[in-house]
């Protein structure tokens, strides 16, 4: 059995963004429905979709889970996933726990019936210091995730992780041998390390793992603190780009097949290759 089950239209939407979180809200409905009008199955958002990317943002457009109803982006992005019918991985968000006051980048993902399917914490915080170029650090405000993220859909199982996180090999790796057949990441990556490695990061966690991945970016403002690279792509299992954007804002659509997975897997059988009893622990 394929770790892919079926075809599937997939579609990342560079959301263009501002300062207005309902303005933001109100955008990224009309472009999953958009999405979903041009027969997309899976509708991805960018990473901070409903705030501007910035650890001075965080705190301030930051919204609790619980209880239940009291994040505005929650109900709105279930209302549409079932409106829509399709899943819908809603980039990220700055979250709060009550509980703790902790905040969170916070990716969560509906079912077409409109149903919480999972939530995905950053786990790999994005701390970098770049001299004369970037420096940025998550670490200041946010607090990192403990968890992988998998979940499941009629296609088979999805892998999630937010930006940072694709430079992780591990993540990647170990939800591959969980049998996703995806890796999507809601990302925003800069006009420094995204020329430098946004298309190499997607392409090697690709054909390391022979699946797919997806990384959805915001559109470029170059009026906001933050440029995002854009860019949002698609890469295959044999790492070839299936489909990418520029920098502005745009929906791109890619078609996933389990024919291709299963081809590109028995060409080159790494995935039955493997030497544990070399890398048994991978920590060591
Ligand atoms: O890894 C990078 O170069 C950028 C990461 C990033 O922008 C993020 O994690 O939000």
């Amino acid at each position: 059995m394929s770790i892919l089950k079926q075809p599937l239209k997939l579609a990342l939407v560079q959301l263009a963004t501002s300062v207005d979180k309902s303005a933001n809200l109100a955008r990224a409905r009309t472009k999953v429905i958009e999405a979903a009008n041009s027969g997309a199955n899976i509708v991805v958002l960018p990473e901070c979709f409903n705030s501007p990317y910035g650890t001075d943002y965080f705190p301030q457009y930051a919204e609790s889970l619980s209880p239940p109803g009291s994040s505005q982006t929650f109900e709105i992005l279930s209302a549409v996933a079932k409106e829509t019918a399709t899943y819908l991985i809603g980039g990220s968000i700055p979250e709060i726990d009550p509980a703790t006051s902790r905040l969170y980048n916070t990716s969560l993902v509906f079912s077409p019936k409109g149903d919480l399917l999972a939530t995905h914490r950053k786990v790999h915080l994005f701390d970098i210091d770049i001299p004369g170029k970037i420096k940025f650090k998550e670490s200041e405000v946010l607090s990192p995730g403990d968890k992988i993220t998998i979940f499941e859909t009629e296609y088979g199982k999805i892998g999630l992780g937010i930006c940072y996180d694709i430079r992780f090999p591990e993540l990647a790796m170990t939800a591959a041998r969980k049998d996703c057949f995806v890796m999507v990441y809601p990302g925003a990556f800069n006009m420094t390390t995204g020329p430098l490695h946004w298309s190499l990061l997607a392409r090697s966690r690709a054909v390391d793992n022979q699946i797919y991945v997806a990384l959805c970016s915001p559109a470029r403002d170059l009026g906001a603190t933050y440029h995002a690279w854009g860019h949002s792509m698609v890469v295959d299992p044999n790492g070839s780009i299936l489909e990418e954007l520029e920098a502005s804002e745009g929906i791109a659509i890619a078609d996933l097949d389990n024919e291709k997975v299963d081809e590109i897997r028995k060409g080159i059988p790494v995935t039955k290759q493997r030497r544990f009893d070399v890398y048994k622990n991978v920590a060591d």
